[in-house]
C-alpha cells in the first residue's frame, strides 16, 4: 500500500510551479518572504498565488525573523493556514507569534549533531508543528533552502508531541530512503525540486511527490 506521506513544496513563485504541486499531490505549499532568497515573492504576489490554492491544501508563509510589523502585513493580506518561523526566533517569540495571529506555527530547528537535538524537543512544547530541516553552513546566505542535508541517523526513532516535517536537501532520489530511516510522515522540499535556484520544475515535483508516497 503507498505511503500517505504528506508533502510540502516550498517557495513557489508562480501559479505554474503551484499547480505542478497542487496537482502532484502536495499537502502544503510555501511561500517565502525573505529578500534574500531566490524564492522571495512580495505580499501582493503572495495574495494572488494564494488564490490559486485550492481548499485542503495548505498554505504556509515562510518568514525568517520577522518583526510584527511584517507579520502584520501579510497575514491581513495573504489569506494563510500556516506561519514557518524559520530564523532565530526564540520558544518565548513562537508563543507570542502564535498568541497575536490566532495561526498554527510551525518553527524550523537546524540539527547538525547530537547537541542540537534537545532544541527539537524544547520547541515542540510551544509550536504546533516542528520542521527538523539541516543546520545552515556558518558563512550561509540564508538559514535554510541551500539544498543541505543532515546524517538522518541522528533523529530515527525519535518522535515529538507535535507532528514534525523533515526538511534539508530531500530529492527525489533521496526522500525514500530519508523516510525510510527517519519514521516521517510529512516531508519538505525546495532546492531539490528546482532546475535552478528559484526556479520549480513541475517534472521534479511530480517525481518527488511520486517517491514520497511509495513503498
Ligand atoms: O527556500 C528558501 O529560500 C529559504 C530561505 C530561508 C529560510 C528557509 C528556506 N527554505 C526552507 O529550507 C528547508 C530546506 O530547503 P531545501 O529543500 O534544502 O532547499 C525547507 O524547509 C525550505 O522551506
Amino acid at each position: 500500500m503507498p505511503r500517505q506521506t504528506r508533502v510540502k513544496i516550498c517557495g513557489l513563485r508562480d501559479v505554474a510551479a503551484l499547480q505542478a504541486a497542487v496537482d502532484a499531490g502536495a499537502a502544503y505549499v510555501g511561500l517565502v518572504f525573505f529578500p534574500k532568497s531566490p524564492r522571495n515573492v512580495t505580499i501582493a504576489e503572495a495574495a494572488t498565488l494564494a488564490l490559486a490554492v485550492p481548499a485542503g491544501v495548505a498554505k504556509v508563509a515562510l518568514v525568517v525573523d520577522a518583526d510584527n510589523a511584517l507579520l502584520d502585513e501579510i497575514t491581513a493580506h495573504v489569506p494563510l493556514d500556516i506561519l514557518q518561523l524559520h530564523g532565530h526566533e526564540t520558544p518565548e517569540r513562537v508563543s507570542e507569534i502564535r498568541a497575536r495571529y490566532g495561526l498554527p506555527v510551525m518553527k524550523a530547528v537546524g540539527v547538525a549533531d547530537e547537541s542540537d537535538l534537545a532544541a527539537l524537543d524544547s520547541y515542540a512544547r510551544v509550536a504546533d508543528q516542528i520542521l527538523v530541516d539541516a543546520k545552515p553552513p556558518k558563512d550561509a546566505d540564508l538559514p535554510g533552502g541551500n539544498g543541505l542535508s543532515f546524517d538522518w541517523r541522528l533523529i530515527a526513532g525519535r518522535r515529538w508531541p507535535v507532528p514534525w516535517m523533515l526538511a534539508g536537501g530531500l530529492t527525489p532520489q533521496t526522500v525514500g530512503e530519508a523516510i525510510a530511516l527517519t519514521g516521517a510522515t510529512q516531508v519538505d522540499v525546495s532546492s531539490g525540486v528546482e532546475s535552478t535556484p528559484g526556479v520549480k520544475d513541475a517534472a521534479l515535483i511530480a517525481a518527488f511527490c511520486t517517491a514520497a508516497q511509495a513503498d
